[in-house]
């Protein structure tokens, strides 16, 4: 889905209410319904049942009295509170309280002493988070920092009012602390800090609701951060006449002695995605492991060096093979050393091929980015956090998306910076963000699958643009299915890679 800056979400709000005259109120009971029929799903279906709501000044605390109401007419008991200063209520939260007191409710001021609130609270079905949403700008305090305490220490689920308590919309920083949602209730599209950043951990399962905004002015948007979910992915059918050579030619550089493993689990998740001939370039030691771990993919022994990783006398016949081929990976279990660096360079700087970067081909241009910026055909790392903090000088920091994009603008390259919520980035500033994944994940050889499906993928015609965010979703989705199959502990990468035929056959339309 199209993600929307805070920014663009009040250009929407006030030119929905300024210029196509929707009352601001109409918008707020829109969003208060749809959060009331959350908290009844999020219990059940009940009728009946028993909330807590957490209310700011703010038109965030607005949504939540009012559906405080809405509660209360389904039949609900309810304790709404407000959790900041009477003074500072919005125009549209006030006239929600007037709109709760007429029907029986009463909005009370949060008191952090009280033992009787505090009791009743521990019995309630479900608490909603209503203390801020898009306005958020500095970090909680007092009351607020309180109140979220309770809400991430009773027990009870918590629904989120457009986004948790406490993160950053735009970057999904969490500011002091931040609501742990069981689930978010968002209007009209989706925000950065729902996916991305500690802010991303706190949403909980995302609902997406239409408030009313007119579809023009959702339209005429530009949205250059997109998260990409299943609906955006898909795969064509294969033409009935096709043969080998119409899915791609493929070279894998990659292993050495102590590292073979690499290269091959990236050759068979590049045949398991459907590349049609991959070759794979190993020093001579690991030549006869690889030969025998591959059936078909290929394996192209190189001259290495007595510490069993590649030598510079590799570059010419690497860069003879590659004459023939249409993309490459360059990194998978390469090894460190002066050769194996200025190998990677050559090859960068020599082939004019589309080339993905990995692990210790990032590596090699640690001190020498030059030879990236210089590269004018397509390249496309893909480091985690370790790797570009070793490249840059800095890890990512908070605020992936930004680093990410920033990163991909200044060097003209696509890069996908992996991680919880794996983003790609790419030169015009675009980026997506994936939303398939799982701690099971995290082990060696899970990197090298990535980048075998993404150069397979790349190699049987896709653009980078496609590849990308196609790769870094197959990949978690197949995780996401061994996680179910076996659990996070014990899934491997090699499982990953025997799930992938699965997720290629959901894929293919
Ligand atoms: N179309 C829509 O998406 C609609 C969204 N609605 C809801 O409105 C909020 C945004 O409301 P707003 O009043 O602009 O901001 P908040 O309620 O998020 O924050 C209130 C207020 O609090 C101040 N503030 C900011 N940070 C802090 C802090 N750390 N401590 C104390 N106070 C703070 C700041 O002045 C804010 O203005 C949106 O999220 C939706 O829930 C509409 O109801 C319907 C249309
Ligand atoms: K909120």
């Amino acid at each position: 889905m199209n993600i929307a800056t805070t920014a663009q979400m009040r250009e929407m709000d006030r030119t929905a209410i300024e210029e196509r005259g929707i009352p601001s109120v109409q918008l707020m009971e829109a969003a208060a319904c749809a959060v009331a029929r959350a908290v009844s799903e999020l219990a059940g279906g009940k009728t009946d049942g028993r909330a807590v709501l957490f209310c700011g000044p703010g038109n965030n605390g607005g949504d939540g009295v009012a559906a405080a109401r809405f509660l209360l007419e389904m039949g609900w008991e309810v304790r709404c509170v407000l959790v900041g200063k009477r003074e500072k209520m919005s125009a549209d939260c006030r006239e929600m309280e007037r709109r709760l007191e007429q029907s029986g409710g009463k909005l009370e001021d949060f008191t952090d002493s009280d033992p009787q609130f505090a009791a009743w609270s521990l019995e309630a079905d479900v608490m909603v988070d209503a203390l801020f949403g898009i306005g958020l700008n500095t970090d909680l305090r007092g009351d607020a920092v309180t109140a979220v305490q309770m809400m991430n220490t009773c027990g009870v689920p918590v629904v989120s009012v457009d986004i948790a308590s406490g993160v950053e919309a735009d970057t999904g920083r969490v500011l002091g602390t931040a609501v742990n949602a069981a689930k978010t209730v968002t209007f009209t599209l989706p925000k950065a800090g729902h996916f991305v950043g500690k802010g991303g951990l706190c949403c909980g399962a995302l609902e997406v609701v239409d408030i009313g905004i007119p579809d023009d002015l959702v339209r005429r948007e530009s949205y250059p951060v997109t998260s990409v979910d299943r609906s955006r992915v898909s795969l064509p059918v294969r033409p009935r006449d096709a043969h080998k050579g119409d899915f791609g030619r493929v070279y894998i550089l990659g292993g050495s002695v102590g590292l073979s493993g690499a290269p091959v689990m990236a050759a068979q998740a590049a045949v398991r995605t459907g590349a049609g001939l991959v070759t794979v370039g190993v020093p001579a030691p690991i030549w006869p492991v690889a030969a025998t771990k591959l059936d078909e993919a290929m394996p192209h022994p190189l001259p290495a060096g007595k510490d069993g990783k590649l030598e510079l006398a590799a570059t010419e016949p690497l860069l003879e093979k590659l004459g023939g081929k249409w993309v490459c990976l360059l990194g998978p279990g390469l090894g460190r050393s002066n050769a194996v660096d200025a190998v990677v360079r050559h090859v960068l700087a020599e082939t004019t091929l589309p080339v993905v970067l990995d692990a210790d081909g990032i590596n090699a241009l640690v001190g020498h980015m030059d030879v990236l910026d210089n590269r004018g055909a397509c390249t496309i790392l893909t480091p985690h956090d370790g790797e570009f903090a070793r490249l840059t000088g800095a890890l990512p920091g908070e605020d992936r998306l930004s680093v990410a994009r920033d990163f991909a603008v200044a060097h003209s390259c696509c890069l996908v910076l992996k991680g919880h919520r794996t983003i790609t980035a790419f030169p015009d500033g675009t980026a997506y963000i994936n939303t398939t994944g799982n701690p099971g994940m995290a082990k060696g050889g899970s990197g090298d699958v990535l980048s075998g499906i993404l150069v397979s993928l790349l190699g049987q015609g896709f653009t980078p643009r496609e590849a990308a965010p196609l790769a870094v979703w197959i990949h978690g989705r197949a995780g996401d299915l061994c996680a179910e199959a076996m659990g996070e502990y014990s899934m491997t990468p090699t499982d990953i890679i025997r799930m992938l035929p699965r997720v290629m056959r959901e894929l293919t339309k």
